[in-house]
């Protein structure tokens, strides 16, 4: 899956990191995933814990959208086969499948041909009754992807308020809040569309500690945000908002839409939503990499955020502390950790979080002699705006070039140059970051 392994192996503990990395975004792929947690077995379907009786049912749909889920109705095709009626999912990366429609959109702003492939889905879900059993596919970038702008919300309107808030580095919750108060299935209101049906959220969640009213604006999740919020969010970042969202907010009155349907809501009678994957799966099988290859596994923590290059030296520096003290563990050592960090972005240069965090751990190996390793990827293989999934470096990378080129944030361009940087291309999952440091003996 790593385009450009041979390139990066440069030594065996390299070729170790490239493993890990690799097995961790193989063990969050939709397909293996599904086939692990959900089954089917006469006409009895379990997914996660939970078992359905497809007999009580006419038809099954699957409905949903986001990166990977392309991949997960192929995978859930897989188990299913022809007990599937349809269905359609909007996602960035298109894969063959029988019976569920795939469209195509774009990410991370949304389009035209977002909206036109998301009205297929929400034709389907307003014909699906109590009859129907549905699928719903909730997955990582579905925000974009899934794209229903309430009325009189144009798509220009939602682009420059989602421009605004990610430039402005608001975290996803409140980015999500905007949205889910800009359309008419986030937050919740999908289920809305959805009921009397049973639906059965299958999630794979990229945001750290799954909260499923952020991940993707929760379609199939209740929703405690409120419009007051949305105009506080829009307020605290000082985003002068296009007037059709400002008409929409209520902004400076009180707004008189219905809200999000929130936990007390009847519409989540019949639905339950499971989280199938995360970061943690993908930690999980890169730590399993490490132990087998001798390197005593370590999870700093699976809920890193924050500036990314804060976070390179910090753990940079926690790899040297094993070097050098044996604290708080002895080499051969692997340092694992996932969540999102992010960038706010002071220079002019290209470059995703994952690269800032891997040439700052980079700059701060001093003296470790290439004992040190560290790798760092966007498991969905795409970093930021960058088209690498990530970094691999050692000591060497460091340097006062680096410096430069980490202080104008542009860490892709100096990574490229390099031969730094990791290629997957799209890998058809996102359970978000994934960091791999080896210390060496
Ligand atoms: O789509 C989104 O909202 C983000 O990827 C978080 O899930």
């Amino acid at each position: 899956m790593i385009r450009n392994r041979d390139a990066l192996a440069r030594t065996p503990t390299h070729g170790v990191a490239l493993d890990a990395i690799e097995a961790g975004i193989e063990a969050a792929h939709p397909e293996t995933v599904v086939t692990e947690t959900v089954s089917l077995s006469g006409d009895t379907l379990s997914i996660a814990d939970e078992r359905y009786d497809l007999d009580s049912f006419e038809r099954v749909l699957v409905l949903g959208g986001g990166k990977p889920a392309g991949a997960v109705a192929a995978a859930l095709e897989a188990v299913l086969g022809e007990r599937i009626d349809g269905g359609a999912v909007v996602t960035a990366t298109p894969v063959e499948t029988n019976r569920v429609t795939v469209h195509e959109g774009t990410h991370p702003l949304p389009s035209e041909a977002n909206v036109r492939a998301t009205s297929d889905v929400l034709d389907r879900a307003r014909r699906a009754d109590e009859d129907t059993l549905v699928l719903a596919v909730i997955t990582g970038g579905a925000s974009a992807l899934l794209s229903a702008p309430a009325e009189g919300v144009t798509i220009e309107d939602l682009c420059a308020v989602t421009d605004g808030l990610l430039d402005a580095g608001a975290t996803i919750a409140e980015l999500n809040a905007v949205r889910k108060h800009l359309s008419r299935l986030k937050g919740g209101q999908l289920a809305r569309e959805l009921a009397p049906a049973m639906t059965v959220g299958v999630v794979f969640s990229d945001v750290v500690g799954n909260p499923l009213a952020v991940v993707a604006s929760g379609p199939t999740a209740p929703d405690s945000s409120t419009y007051a919020e949305a105009v506080a969010v829009l307020d605290r970042y000082d985003i002068d908002p296009p007037a059709a969202v400002c008409e929409r907010l209520g902004a400076g009155t009180a707004g008189d839409r219905p809200e999000t349907p929130d936990p007390d809501s009847a519409v989540f009678d019949g639905v339950d939503n499971h989280v199938l994957a995360d970061g943690q799966t993908a930690v999980d099988a890169a730590a399993a990499v490490c132990a087998d290859a001798g390197y005593e596994p370590v999870v700093l923590s699976t809920r890193v955020e924050g500036e990314a290059r804060e976070a390179g030296r910090r753990q940079a520096a926690i790899a040297r502390e094993c070097l050098v003290t044996d604290d708080p563990v002895a080499p051969p050592v692997g340092l694992l950790s996932g969540g999102e960090t992010t960038v706010t972005v002071t220079g002019d240069g290209d470059g995703g979080p994952n690269q800032e965090f891997a040439l700052a751990a980079g700059c701060n190996l001093d003296e470790t002699a290439g004992r040190v390793v560290v790798g760092s990827v966007d498991t969905d293989g795409v970093d930021g705006a960058s088209e690498a999934a990530g970094a691999l470096v050692e000591e060497t990378v460091g340097g006062q070039a680096a410096r430069e080129a980490l202080a104008d944030n542009d860490s892709e361009t100096f990574l490229r140059g390099q031969d730094r940087l990791i290629e997957t291309g799209p890998t058809g999952t996102n359970v978000n970051d994934l960091r791999v440091l080896l210390v060496g003996e």
